[in-house]
């Protein structure tokens, strides 16, 4: 399906509807170290983000790992969700990579991030499936500074399970439903932040922007 800019509507690459998104985003980052978005997409993003689910990749989902490079291990105790890296070789994989792009450069004006990349991967969460409480990045690496997930769920219902939690240091955790157009956004060396085990399938797209690019190929 090939997902250009939505006819008439004008592309968010010209700026418009996100940029008040972008500016709320970088407000809540200033002011709280997260933000959880859940007050209505832009007509541009929700066309994106919906046109993710037809590509959902069914055949090259693996199962997860924690760390990185060397370190990158499979443990189910910790993580249980299967993962697909969006390349940007279809249509609405790169259309999401480039409106997190323009995120990053906004984010760059705005906060004086010096963010210089972003990767990102769907991940499919099945029914009793988890990631314990970590942070997305290990202090003082200078290598992921801000996590961002999109959730893709229509539909889902309290008794569902799989929010996010965030346990920022001086208040009380916050809890969000995975549903969609929810946007979760938060500070990678900062959040410790779990997934609620699931009571049914979950899908979101989670990336991060980095200070430097990658050394070695995904995986
Ligand atoms: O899907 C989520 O809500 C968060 C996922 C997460 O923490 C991660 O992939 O590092
Ligand atoms: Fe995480």
């Amino acid at each position: 399906m090939p997902l250009s800019p939505r006819p008439g509507r004008g592309s968010s690459l010209e700026g418009g509807a996100d940029q008040r998104l972008f500016e709320h985003i970088a407000r809540e980052l200033e002011d709280k170290g997260y933000c959880l978005y859940t007050g209505g997409l832009s007509d541009q993003l929700d066309y994106i983000l919906a046109g993710q689910l037809p590509e959902f990749p069914a055949r090259d989902f693996r199962p997860a790992r924690i760390g990185r490079e060397k370190t990158r291990q499979k443990n189910t105790s910790i993580r249980r969700d299967e993962i697909s890296w969006i390349t940007g070789e279809r249509p609405a994989g790169r259309a999401w990579l480039d409106w997190a792009d323009e995120l990053r450069l906004y984010l760059n004006c705005r906060l004086f991030l010096g963010l210089t990349s972003f990767e990102s991967h769907y991940a499919r969460y099945g029914e009793g499936d988890f990631y314990r409480r970590h942070l997305d990045a290990f202090p003082g690496e200078a290598n992921r500074v801000l996590s961002l997930v999109a959730y893709l769920n229509h539909d889902w219902a309290p008794g569902d399970g799989g929010e996010i939690i965030l346990y920022p240091d001086a208040a009380a955790p916050v809890a969000t439903a995975p549903a969609f157009g929810t946007l979760a956004i938060f500070l990678a060396e900062e959040m410790p932040h779990e997934v609620l085990p699931c009571r049914t399938e979950r899908l979101s797209i989670a990336g991060w922007f980095r200070v430097r690019p990658l050394e070695t190929p995904l995986l």
